[in-house]
């Protein structure tokens, strides 16, 4: 069996979906309300963020989705009790933090990405920290080097010898100069949840300053911590010797609104997204606005709508915060398939994100994959080694297919695919979706799609 299977599988049955795969009839209009709670790339980070307190913590609009099931097998492994206080609010206390056995955590193998940052905190709380295999989208390469330079740089000495990640702090943690390569996300946080008891100051540059990273921000200053955010991608962080429990609001999951947003385009529907708000999506918004799509800004969420006419093209590049975000583009692909002309997609942040569109192709769409970009297209983002160009020529109808989802976003465009192809369409894999989408499908039941799912 397939790792990536394992994956989804095991996936699915956290978050309680026992089957595989769903059947969609396509053509019906999404219409209706959904909610989207906290964000997938900030509640998991929050989490771990409570093994820095010695207080218990309490997050609040934690979403149900894997990747939380994930990050509350690795806080348990280390002693930390994960309680359900109320529906998505969690209390986390780190008083009883302990070391991990091996087999514990190396179960974990495979399942997420952020198990890679629990270093800084369990070097500061044990002096050691034991890491599994990182999971993931597979995307692209996704190396750790940012990661470990960066620890290595707090004093922190990686153990080659450990089959995971195993790290050690023999001086304890110490402030360090540190200029990223580039805007990490990862590589940013690792550096804030480790800096923030580190002895000392540290200053990062070219950090990513992504919504979810100014939201762990001020986390970990409601924790007590020092964190100058100054003009021009850099951090200084002055380290505490104690930081205590917080009690916060995880923000929005807005990759999570801009995938029902383009579901609402592509389907020529009509989707109230609860939660949603317009100023972590105000680049989202510009492009949705550009492609043909209407929206309505409410206090209590965004209402996106396909306001009939034609769907126009766009030329979109993926960047860093404040840029296009790469986890937008695959749903906006599938609104693409339908615009009058040819868009141009570059994603200049991940080396291979596009695999998802073999099977939009195979069911009718005229996708061409530039494997290096297109460079002579006028562009704001300079040419990066990494990037791939997806040329979308349109419109097209699109027919239903078996298809198989192949990372977490991909999944959601085949989901929105397989809603406005003609006829029926099966999709494997869906447990994968279930990583960064809450309830997806309760949510598309809610939402009127025609389909079978016996969960
Ligand atoms: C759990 C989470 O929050 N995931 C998000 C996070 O991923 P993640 O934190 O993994 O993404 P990064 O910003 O770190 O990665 C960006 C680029 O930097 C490269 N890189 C990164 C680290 C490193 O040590 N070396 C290196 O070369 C990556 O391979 C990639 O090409 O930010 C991405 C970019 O906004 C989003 O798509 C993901 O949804
Ligand atoms: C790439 C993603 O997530 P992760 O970093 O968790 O794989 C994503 O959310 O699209």
């Amino acid at each position: 069996m397939s790792s990536l299977l394992e994956d989804a599988q095991r996936a699915a049955k956290r978050v309680g979906l026992t089957s595989d795969s769903i059947i969609i009839n396509g053509g019906k209009p999404l219409r209706g309300r959904i909610e989207v709670r906290g964000a997938k790339n900030l509640a998991t980070k929050a989490m771990v963020a409570a093994l820095l307190g010695e207080t218990p913590s309490v997050l609040k609009d934690v979403p149900d989705i894997s990747d939380v099931g994930v990050v509350t097998g690795m806080l348990g492994a280390y002693g930390v009790s994960v309680t359900s206080t109320a529906p998505g609010e969690l209390l986390l206390d780190p008083t009883n933090v302990e070391k991990a056995h091996f087999a514990e955590i190396d179960a974990l193998a495979g399942s997420s990405r952020i198990p890679i940052l629990f270093c800084g905190p369990l070097l500061h709380r044990l002096g050691e920290a034991l890491i599994p295999d990182l999971g993931g989208c597979r995307i692209g390469d996704r190396p750790i080097d940012f990661h470990m330079d960066a620890l290595r740089a707090f004093g922190a000495v990686v153990d080659k010898s450990y089959e995971g990640i195993r790290l050690t702090a023999p001086n304890g943690l110490k402030g360090a100069n540190i200029e990223l390569p580039y805007p990490s996300v990862g590589a940013t946080e690792q550096v804030l949840l480790t800096a923030v008891r580190a002895e000392g100051v540290t200053e990062l540059k070219n950090a990513a300053i992504e919504p979810e990273i100014m939201d762990l921000i001020a986390i970990l200053q409601k924790m007590g911590a020092i964190i100058n955010v100054e003009p021009n991608r850099v951090i200084f962080i002055e380290g505490v010797e104690k930081l205590y429990g917080y009690n916060h609001r995880a923000l929005f999951d807005r990759n999570e609104a801009a995938s029902w947003a383009s579901a609402a385009l592509a389907t020529e529907g009509d989707i109230f997204v609860g939660g949603a708000k317009q100023q972590e999506l105000m680049t989202f918004l510009n492009i949705f606005r550009k492609v043909g799509g209407a929206f309505d800004i409410h206090e209590d969420g965004i209402r996106f709508y396909h306001p009939g006419g034609e769907l126009k093209p766009v030329v979109v590049e993926t960047d860093v915060h404040p840029g296009f975000m790469t986890d937008w583009q695959q749903p906006l692909i599938v609104a693409l398939t339908k615009a009058h002309g040819v868009s141009v997609v570059h994603e200049t942040v991940y080396e291979n994100r596009f695999g998802f569109t073999d099977a939009l192709i195979e069911m009718g769409a005229d996708i061409v994959v530039h494997k290096d970009g297109l460079a002579a297209i006028t562009r704001r983002v300079p040419q990066r080694p990494l990037e791939q160009a997806a040329v979308i020529t349109g419109p097209t109808k699109l027919h239903g297919a078996d298809i198989r989802v192949p990372d977490l976003r991909g999944g959601f465009s085949h989901l929105i695919a397989a809603l406005t192809a003609e006829g029926q369409s099966t999709i494997s894999n869906v447990g994968i979706i279930s990583r960064g989408y809450e309830h997806f499908v309760d949510k598309l039941r809610m939402l009127g799609a025609d389909f079978i799912y016996e969960g």
